[in-house]
């Protein structure tokens, strides 16, 4: 504590001297104004630093800002600005103004010309913002961008090198993952688009980075061939018994097989054991289901929507973008939905968020939410949480929650004092825990005439339009916690004066999620109310609470009272509850880190290589390099070989026409090498004399050696991404899954390089290759 006052002091001096220019630029000409840019960019063309011109880039956009949107930053929000610029986490209360905050270190770290980013959690944030401060930035004359396309046209390269070169791009963490993992698997220079990260700006950046760091992006590649394994994984654990044949630990959500039930499996699969190498696929099913039915639950993880499976991001209750569930969950879930199971897919790419944003060269974060965790953003990120004071004292009231013992209880008290509420004309935002709750709490609402609107995932389109009207005299809203980050609720005409908006929460939750969805009443220091009614059947509470706990409720429900629960044991328990799960989960964090650690090394290097090949224009000597690997790691699978030995290998790998061999060869190893890597050479010359040029030589060795490469990277990541739960069990056995799986990690990224030479060789000697009518290179792969 005593050190964030001394470092609000200091930051308190940096606005000093931004307020003292306050005066001078309100004196300028617009055209005075917009020019100091080009001063501002030479000056730090000539040495000075960021944090040199920081008063002076500040003071000229808060200028702008006042001149084109009429809305001068307060000092608390220069003060949220300078602490971003610091690369830090800016903790401002919710309704503070976070979104014109950022404008000042976007402007000021865009001047660099390396490019700024702002990521908001979700599309349509992403887009609002941009469109409001696009004038602004124009006006100052640097470029913007949104980092996606709004209709749903596929954006070649070229457009999106445009949103990537800008000054200040606006775009979401997954879009931006999406691009960075594509990028890297381009083919060719002309198909990538990123330059270097620079300077980013997250906001909400406990969902990002906390909430969010343990679902990597994936990207997936060739279908591979589709395991009829689901189907019976799904049988199987349909005939399971409870406690006897399976445990359910909801605090850590984990679910596994007990020794009765791998005995069950053992029967049901016929097979000896299940810990096998070759049984591995059977465990891993039946992992999956276990978790497809007994963790991810239907209308709260996901939802059935005309015969497909989609997933729901807990965090924030919206549809789930591309591909972000761990390999084979999803078809778990078809399986138990009975729906049609996508095609498995193979990883091609991913990346996490925490490794995504290591490669920015500053990070900086903004929440209402942020310093509960701030051990944590340091350990992990080395950044401080700084708490900017709000501008106003924050009036909202928020009362303590109220316990029922079932959900039906609960709902009616909460709809209760919505419609008491509502007679007073207050609008409200009824907060509801998924997305079946929304309908049913709409439903309830019908019945007693009340007209409201629904803002869940089904309706993601009319969002900007519902939330327009949600501060209205009178209004009603039904959402599920989609409504709770960024969405910014304006008050209608006589709402303050009858109190502001009433936040009603009807289901139990962690308590930043809370936090945030109570912040949509009383921003700017506007009245306003929330009150959260929960019951002991709450998913939260039945997933995370103990065997005590259970056991009390029981007998709670023999009593039947409708009455709130105010024992202060229970409310004790239940903020304990709370705090286990937040420790649990980060625990879990830190895990996924530390694996993590390993891949982001091994993807470096790769992509490295990646580039490396890219960029070079004589790659005979590598060809020549990885030739003489992959021919001994073929020769090197027999110790003795003959004429037939040779021939089949050499049927296999290197040629498909009647193999001619010398009578006076012979079969030693060298020698069997020498005669192998002249025989790719002579069959190279062959492939040469169908080609143009050297430069269309060069192309073929670039996509044979690329592809060889990438297929065997998705076999890496596709090992990996299974490691996690392979070593699980072998860390019951007293190991350290976690230094299991870096070793075996680094052992499989060594043995990748080995098959990507033998890949090598195949692509170069099997491939067909020709001219297309404009005198294009085609290299088919077989
Ligand atoms: N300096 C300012 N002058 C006038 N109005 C402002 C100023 N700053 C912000 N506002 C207004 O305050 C409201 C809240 O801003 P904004 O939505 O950016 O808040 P926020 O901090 O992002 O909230 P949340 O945490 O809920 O996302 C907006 O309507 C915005 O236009």
């Amino acid at each position: 504590m005593v050190y964030d006052s001394y470092r609000l002091v200091k930051i308190k001096r940096i606005l000093h001297k931004v307020n003292a220019l306050t005066s001078q630029m309100r004196a300028m000409s617009d055209e005075e104004l917009q020019s100091q840019t080009q001063i501002l960019k030479s000056e730090l063309a000539n040495g000075k630093t960021v944090n040199d011109i920081l008063p002076r880039a500040f003071a000229t956009i808060r200028e702008a800002d006042y001149r084109i949107l009429g809305m001068f930053p307060y000092d608390v929000q220069v003060m949220g600005a300078i602490v971003l610029n610091q690369g830090n986490i800016a903790e401002m209360k919710t309704g503070e103004g976070k979104t014109l905050t950022a404008t000042m270190p976007l402007y000021l770290n865009a001047l660099t010309s390396k490019g700024a980013m702002l990521l908001t959690p979700n599309d349509y944030l992403a887009q609002r913002d941009k469109e409001q401060l696009q004038p602004v930035y124009e006006w100052l004359g640097l470029t913007v961008s949104l980092g996606f396309s709004t209709d749903d046209q596929k954006a070649t390269p070229e457009i999106k090198r445009s949103w990537y070169n800008a000054d200040i791009t606006y775009t979401t963490a997954s879009s931006l993952a999406f691009d960075y993992l594509f990028n890297n698997l381009a083919t060719r220079r002309e198909d990538q688009y990123l330059r270097p990260f620079n300077y980013v700006i997250i906001d909400e950046v406990d969902a990002i980075l906390l909430d969010e760091a343990t679902s990597p992006f994936v990207v997936s590649s060739r279908p591979t061939v589709q395991s009829n394994l689901y189907g019976l994984a799904d049988e199987f654990v349909h005939t399971l018994q409870p406690k006897i044949d399976y445990k359910l630990n909801e605090d850590q959500n984990a679910v596994w097989l007990t020794l009765h039930g791998i005995r069950q499996a053992q029967r049901f699969f016929r097979v000896p054991d299940l810990f096998t190498n070759e049984t591995r696929e059977i465990y891993r099913h039946i992992a999956l289901a276990l978790r497809a039915h007994f963790i991810m639950k239907n209308g709260h993880d996901y939802l059935v929507s005309e015969g497909e499976v989609v997933l729901l991001d807990e965090a924030n209750g919206r549809l789930k973008k591309g591909v972000k569930v761990n390999t084979g969950l999803h078809q778990a879930i078809e399986a138990k939905e009975h729906v049609d199971l996508t095609p498995n897919q193979q990883v091609a790419a991913s990346i996490t968020f925490p490794s995504l944003f290591g490669l920015f060269n500053k990070i900086s974060g903004m929440s209402g939410t942020a310093k509960s965790d701030e051990h944590e953003f340091f350990e992990v990120y080395k950044m401080r949480v700084i708490q900017i004071p709000t501008r106003r004292p924050v009036i909202r009231h928020d009362y303590p929650e109220e316990i029922y013992v079932t959900t039906r209880q609960k709902l009616i008290q909460a709809l209760d004092e919505a419609i008491t509420l509502h007679k007073a004309g207050r609008p409200i935002l009824l907060v509801a825990g998924s997305v079946e709750n929304s309908e049913i709490i709409s439903e309830l609402l019908l019945d007693r005439g009340i007209p409201h609107n629904v803002l869940n995932a089904f309706n993601i389109a009319r969002e900007a339009a519902i939330i327009k009207d949600a501060g209205q005299k009178g209004a009603v809203t039904v959402a599920t916690n989609m409504a709770g980050r960024g969405t910014d609720i304006k008050l209608g005409s006589g709402v303050k004066e009858i109190g502001g908006l009433a936040v009603i929460g009807t289901e139990m939750l962690p308590t930043r999620v809370k936090l945030q969805l109570a912040g949509r009443a009383g921003r700017q220091g506007d009245p306003g109310s929330s009150k959260f009614y929960i019951s002991l059947e709450d998913s939260y509470l039945a997933q995370n609470s103990t065997k005590r706990f259970k056991n009390y409720y029981r007998h709670l429900q023999k009593r039947s009272t409708n009455r709130a629960l105010k024992n202060p044991r229970l409310k004790m328990s239940i903020m304990m509850l709370k705090d286990r799960v937040a420790a649990n989960q980060q625990m879990s964090r830190s895990n996924v880190n530390k694996n993590e650690a390993a891949l982001k090394i091994q993807r470096r290097d790769l992509y490295q290589r990646r580039d490396q090949l890219m960029d070079n224009p004589h790659l005979e000597k590598v060809v020549g390099k990885w030739l003489h690997r992959g021919i001994s790691l073929y020769l090197a699978s027999k110790k003795q070989w003959d004429a037939q030995d040779l021939r089949r290998l050499m049927n296999q790998h290197f040629t498909y026409e009647v193999v001619e061999l010398p009578t006076d060869l012979e079969y030693s190893i060298t020698s069997l090498q020498a005669y192998l890597e002249q025989f790719c050479q002579t069959t190279l010359k062959k492939h040469a004399q169908k080609l143009v040029n050297r430069q269309q030589l060069n192309q073929f060795y670039r996509t044979a050696l690329l592809n060889a490469l990438d297929s065997s990277w998705m076999d890496q990541m596709d090992y990996l991404s299974k490691l996690t739960a392979r070593v699980q069990p072998w860390g019951n056995a007293q190991r350290n899954p976690n230094f299991l799986y870096q070793e075996k990690a680094y052992q499989a990224f060594e043995k990748m390089f080995d098959h990507a030479a033998q890949k090598t060789v195949d692509n170069l000697m099997l491939s067909n290759i020709s001219l297309n009518d404009d005198n294009n290179l085609v290299v088919h792969f077989n």
